[in-house]
């Protein structure tokens, strides 16, 4: 069942289309990601899907609620994860997040232990006592997510959490993000790390100039893109001599060189192993290692948006990656 609904939304900057007619819905209970590089229109879905902006035209509906029409009682039952950190310079971790929850209305038991569990949860708790502004990038962006969902939100909204930080914070807040969807949290994120969104997301769509351009599970996108068959050889010894000769037995393949003491075979029909290994077992070099190659999510998005992923990921400064 669908806790969210986005119906033809826009945002214009003037004459600009910022986000250009997206439509979208999330399953309830769904780790949903937006990938997309620098200028693609996240942040302004996001900000409208929160109620941080309004959007110029379309709809948002969320847990039945119009976004636009009750933004307070949508809200209410979001945790919000903003890019920057929302939070004060001068409270200590422990006094931020027992402030965030006081918004909330938590009772000062339940802040206080809440609060106090979400610093242990995050390895804070030594932390939780110095001043916010005294905290390294990546323990700013935990301290930050564990406001954002102090008050355990139905649905949760991360703004690019991994982005310029640790690789073990990183780890840590994928971590946290399948946890909470284990317990039945819907998580919606932004992103341009093609890795984090295969590993965490359950679906996700590819968004280029406001446009949603692919959607999908990994596996329906990767289905989405003609790969045929490839499989890789690999022995102890070079192989290449063998590359014309095969080509000429195994009609439709196409061979090609890869690492050291390994051949690629490439067809759009199933490759039979069978002959390809008693070839080489006839020319008495044994294969010790035969691989289906298939294509990554990443083949998947350099082919529908024409983007090289590593530009994808350099655009915004990955330190630490
Ligand atoms: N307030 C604004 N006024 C004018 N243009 C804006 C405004 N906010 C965003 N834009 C433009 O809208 C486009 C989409 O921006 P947005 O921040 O939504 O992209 P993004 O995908 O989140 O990018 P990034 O990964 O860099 O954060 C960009 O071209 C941006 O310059």
């Amino acid at each position: 069942m669908d806790i969210v609904s986005v119906t033809n939304l826009k945002k214009t900057y003037g004459d600009f289309a910022a986000v250009n007619g997206v439509d979208f819905s999330i399953g309830r209970g769904e780790i949903f990601g937006f990938l997309g590089p620098n200028g693609a229109g996240k942040t302004s879905t996001i900000n409208m899907m929160i109620g941080l902006s309004k959007p110029t035209e379309g709809t948002i509906i969320i847990k039945g609620i119009d976004v636009r029409k009750q933004v307070k009682k949508a809200q209410s039952i979001m945790g919000i994860v903003p890019d920057e950190s929302n939070l004060y310079d001068e409270l200590d971790g422990f006094e931020n997040l027992c402030f965030c929850a006081s918004l909330y209305g938590m009772r000062k038991e339940e802040r206080e232990s809440k609060a106090k569990q979400l610093l242990d949860k995050f390895r804070l708790t030594e932390a939780g006592k110095r001043p916010f502004k005294a905290y390294s990038k990546g323990m700013r962006r935990k301290l930050v997510i564990a406001a954002g969902i102090i008050h355990s939100p139905q649905i949760l909204f991360l703004d690019e959490p991994t982005t310029g930080i640790d690789i073990e914070s990183a780890r840590q807040i994928r971590e946290l993000i399948v946890e909470l969807k284990n317990q039945g949290t819907t998580v919606f994120i932004t992103t341009h790390y093609i890795e984090d969104a295969e590993r965490i997301c359950d679906r996700i769509a590819f968004i280029v100039s406001g446009k949603i351009i692919a959607i999908g599970s990994v596996p329906e996108l990767m289905e989405s893109i003609s790969h045929g068959y490839m499989i890789r050889l690999s022995a102890e010894e070079s192989i290449m001599k063998y590359a014309v000769d095969l080509q000429a037995r195994f009609e439709g393949c196409n061979i090609n060189a890869s690492q050291n003491n390994s051949l690629v075979l490439a067809s759009q029909n199933r490759i039979p192993l069978l002959p390809v290994i008693q070839y080489f077992d006839e020319k008495g070099v044994s294969i010790y290692e035969v691989k289906q190659l298939r294509p990554t999510l990443e083949d998947v998005f350099v082919k529908v948006t024409g983007i090289e992923a590593e530009k994808l990921e350099k655009e915004k400064g990955v330190a630490g990656k």
